[in-house]
């Protein structure tokens, strides 16, 4: 396709989880706007190849370790981009603009008070992410739910979708409201598996939709200060995810798995090419091991997502 433009962009994120950005001059493209340190991919250049020179050529550092984050096809008017973005692992050298751009650690949660270009969104929501995503597995009894939640920040996860679908809607309410100060303690994000509407009843970070829910909306249903997560399992449900503007979808099931015996697995190797074209932070979902989450992003996702995976005992 003509300007088509390949862009190879970081998200360097140090030990106290702050993200660099830099500046972009207020002459060039998107001038003025904030950006993840990167440039386009010189002929036969790879992605990784091309992050490491411009890291170098831009701030002055050299990339030691680097895996991929998300891929984002974007259409500006005046051309397409593909922003292959690498999370840096570690590097050696002090970062500083060496084009005498601005430069600046900011804390990953105050990401979203700088202006980025149009593209950018979903990169700063996979940066926001963790790489385990952990869904409730049935139990037996709200307190029972409670003490699973509890088990699960302890072992530090901090990312939980509460699914409780043989619960009433009076019983999800108050399980959803005994853990959310737990969540809060611990740092972790609640995403509630249920209608949009209950975010107006309970305060917490987002909700998830059903495959049923997300295909049958027109919109975005949540503001945009809260998550949005839907399960997808096909690349239409995927690009109906984008289209309503959903943060971050699960992609299931990857592997066979227990909890759901009829569902045929989609396998590695589609879940690679569906995620190439989802745009947005997708984890796999069903049959995972933990180890399965080195491999669900070295294939461009953001990690796993599951129920009994993160069972202990
Ligand atoms: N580096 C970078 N580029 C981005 C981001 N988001 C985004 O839309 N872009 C777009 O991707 C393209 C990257 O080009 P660039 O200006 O960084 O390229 P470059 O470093 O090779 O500069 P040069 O062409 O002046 O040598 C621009 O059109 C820019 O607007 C981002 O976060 N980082
Ligand atoms: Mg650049």
């Amino acid at each position: 396709m003509p300007n088509r433009v390949q862009v190879a962009a970081a998200a360097i994120v140090n030990e106290a989880g702050q993200v660099l950005i830099a500046r972009r001059p207020a002459t060039v493209d998107q001038g003025g706007l904030w950006e993840f340190p990167g440039g386009k991919l010189a002929p036969y250049e790879t992605g990784r190849q091309a992050l490491k020179r411009e890291l170098r050529e831009e701030l002055g550092i050299e990339v030691t370790e680097a895996r991929p984050l998300i891929r984002v096809h974007h259409d500006y008017p005046d051309r397409t981009i593909v922003l292959d973005v690498w999370k840096v692992l570690a590097f050696t050298g002090e970062p500083y603009g060496r084009e005498g751009q601005p430069v600046r650690w900011v804390d990953m949660k105050d990401l979203n008070d700088y202006t980025f270009p149009a593209a950018n969104q979903p990169i700063v929501k996979s940066i926001q992410l963790p790489g385990e995503y952990c869904i409730t597995m049935p139990a037996e009894s709200i307190e029972a739910y409670i003490e699973q939640v509890q088990q699960r920040l302890s072992q530090g996860l901090n990312l939980i979708q509460l699914r409780a679908p043989e619960l009433n809607e009076e019983d999800y309410l108050a399980l959803a409201e005994a853990v959310l100060p737990l969540c809060r303690e611990a740092d972790a994000r609640l995403i509630l598996n249920a209608v949009p509407d209950i975010l107006s009843k309970v305060a917490a970070d987002g909700v998830h939709l059903t495959h049923e829910r997300l295909m049958a909306l027109d919109n975005r249903p949540i503001s945009h200060d809260k998550w949005l997560s839907v399960a997808c399992h096909d690349p239409s449900s995927l690009s109906q995810a984008k289209r309503i503007g959903a943060d971050v979808a699960t992609l299931s099931p990857v592997c066979p798995t227990q909890s759901h015996p009829e569902a045929k697995p989609l396998g590695w190797h589609r879940f690679q090419s569906w995620v190439e074209q989802a745009g947005i932070p997708v984890f796999a979902l069903g049959g995972m091991s933990r180890h399965d989450a080195r491999r669900a992003q070295a294939l461009g996702g953001q990690g796993i997502a599951g129920m009994s995976v993160f069972k202990t005992s």
